[in-house]
């Protein structure tokens, strides 16, 4: 793994490409009469970090299933077209408990890949690039919240997916935690460059952390906001804290922090 400092000093991801990698088009889903999605269309080029935000209920996680090809059961209708190889990081780690940290990060992974390449040396890999370098013979359970969280991703990194869906990955963690896999985040995406749809409450991870901010609302795309700061960000940039202004007003949360209304 280079260096932080260097990490830092590498170009910023400005991918330009003619075919985006995600496409949704009239997108609807519905549970019995309830129409949660309404028809979104949306497009994510190759690369790019877009967050989605909304109120409870609003049909995030249903969006993000919907991406993730995990929602077979539900009744829709709409065109969607994704890369091959997608990957998706929950709340919880979703890693099995029986088994050591580097076999849950193998789980599924042909022992060698087309090019011939060693499966647990990526694993190794993958762990070492989260902060888990060593801990490949640990339990899950010897893990703390933010450890598993990472071997996670590491799961998520070792498919070296096109698109990476994220549904609240850091909602369980505490606030410390939080801000550092944000930073964890950012670095892997802008050395892996992966398209990224991260479901998240957090307006402040939304704002630090994507190139574009979805609000979904009413079962469509209500604001689509383009985030145009460069990375690494600083909570403390005053620049975010205009864009957090917007995506609050976005959500209907007054400048007293009272929900106007709500929907
Ligand atoms: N399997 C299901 N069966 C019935 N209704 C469902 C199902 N999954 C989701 N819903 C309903 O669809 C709506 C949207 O749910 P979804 O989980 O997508 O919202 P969300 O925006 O992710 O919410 P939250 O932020 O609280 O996680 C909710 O009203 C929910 O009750």
């Amino acid at each position: 793994m280079a260096p932080l400092t260097e990490q830092l000093k590498a170009p910023q991801p400005t991918p330009t490409p003619s075919r985006p990698a995600v496409r949704l088009t009239g997108l609807t889903r519905s549970f019995g009469a309830r129409t949660v999605l309404d028809g979104v269309d949306l497009d994510i080029p190759a690369g790019q970090f877009v967050a989605l935000l909304g109120h409870s209920g609003s049909g995030k996680s249903t969006l993000l299933r919907a991406v993730a090809g995990l929602d077979h059961d539900t009744a829709g209708s709409g065109e969607l077209s994704t890369p091959e190889r997608v990957s998706v990081v929950f709340q919880d780690s979703r890693l099995l408990p029986w088994r050591r940290v580097l076999d849950n990060v193998l789980l599924g992974t042909p022992k060698r890949d087309a090019e011939g390449r060693d499966a647990a040396g990526r694993g190794r890999a993958a762990l070492a690039e989260v902060g888990l370098a060593g801990r490949e013979n640990a339990w899950p359970g010897q893990l703390s919240g933010g450890e598993q969280q990472r071997a996670a991703l590491a799961r998520s990194l070792v498919r070296e997916p096109e698109l990476l869906l994220a549904d609240e990955p850091f909602g369980a963690l505490d606030a410390l935690t939080r801000i550092r896999m944000h930073t964890l985040l950012r670095e892997l995406w802008q050395r892996h460059h992966p398209s990224v749809l991260l479901v998240t409450h957090d307006v402040d991870e939304a704002a630090v952390l994507a190139d574009r901010v979805l609000v979904l609302d009413h079962g469509r795309i209500a604001v689509d906001l383009t985030v145009d700061l460069p990375h690494p960000r600083s909570y403390r940039d005053p620049r975010l804290g205009e864009y957090r202004e917007r995506l609050l007003a976005a959500l209907g949360v007054r400048p007293d922090g009272e929900p106007a209304g709500g929907n």
